[in-house]
């Protein structure tokens, strides 16, 4: 379903790779946690893959086809099927939770419609239903700033799965959440993967929440993976070459 060749991503001015030459693919059913400790490239992994991030060297293909062929138009439609979720949430403070889950389907209609706010009745019950999946019918008219970070997050989920993507993407989504919303948080990821088929790549800084959920663990040391396989064969040797520090010396 995605496959990156021989990726590196460098930043302009930067002596090292941010992502260095990374070949893997990714399957339908794959939910895959991507460990590293701050720095280690994690995120610009996670860019990549959607075509966010500018590739230095190497290609990523969607269903066999190249993003960097791509016009803006056809990548416009390969990130609507591929939804995402953020660490601080990206949402629109001073709208409600049916309003923000319905931007996720922005990509899908015209500006004009956008711009005044107009939805058919088949969108609106999409949002609904999605906002139901994720257990805030209640809160469908409340502005999302008086949520709580957990309840946020869950309106961020709802916003990517009104896009009915097929690839789930997400970007630390519970590093600002405390440990038993977290928990909830990935209940919830883990059971719209497994309803919906999905792919689903999240970055975690929580090794046992990504031991707990993940079919598959990636660890990320200075742009490179340093460990691909089963949560259960990541070893205590493994959590220490991905986290160890440099010693600083003065
Ligand atoms: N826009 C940018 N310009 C220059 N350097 C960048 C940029 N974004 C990231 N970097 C650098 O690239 C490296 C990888 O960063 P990245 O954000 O992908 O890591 P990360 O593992 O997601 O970190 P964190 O857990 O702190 O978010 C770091 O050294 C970072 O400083």
């Amino acid at each position: 379903m995605i496959e990156m060749k021989n990726v590196s991503v460098r930043y302009p001015g930067a002596k090292h790779d941010a992502l260095s030459e990374v070949h893997l693919s990714f399957n339908k059913g794959d939910f895959i946690c991507i460990l590293g400790k701050s720095g280690a490239g994690k995120s610009t992994f996670i860019r990549s893959i959607n075509g966010l991030q500018k590739l230095t060297q190497g290609e990523v293909y969607f269903d066999g086809k190249q993003l960097s062929n791509m016009n803006e138009e056809q990548l416009r439609q390969v990130r609507l099927e591929m939804g995402m979720i953020f660490q601080l949430f990206n949402l629109i403070p001073r709208m409600s939770v049916i309003q923000n889950v319905l931007t996720g389907i922005f990509g899908y209609r015209s500006n004009f419609k956008n711009l005044i706010g107009l939805f058919s009745n088949k969108e609106l019950e999409q949002a609904k239903r999605v906002i139901s999946e994720v257990e805030l019918t209640e809160m469908t008219n409340r502005r999302v700033e008086l949520l709580s970070g957990g309840q946020k997050q869950r309106v961020g989920i709802a916003r990517a799965l009104i896009q009915q993507p097929r690839v789930l993407l997400g970007d630390e989504p519970v590093a600002s959440l405390d440990p038993g919303t977290s928990n909830h948080i990935f209940t919830l990821l883990k059971d719209m993967h497994q309803r919906l088929d999905l792919l689903t790549i999240i970055n975690v800084h929580d090794i046992d929440l990504a031991k707990r959920y993940a079919t598959r663990l990636l660890a990320l040391k200075d742009g490179k993976i340093i460990f691909d396989g089963p949560p259960e064969e990541f070893t205590e040797k493994n959590y220490e070459e991905t986290y160890e520090s440099h010693q600083i010396t003065f």
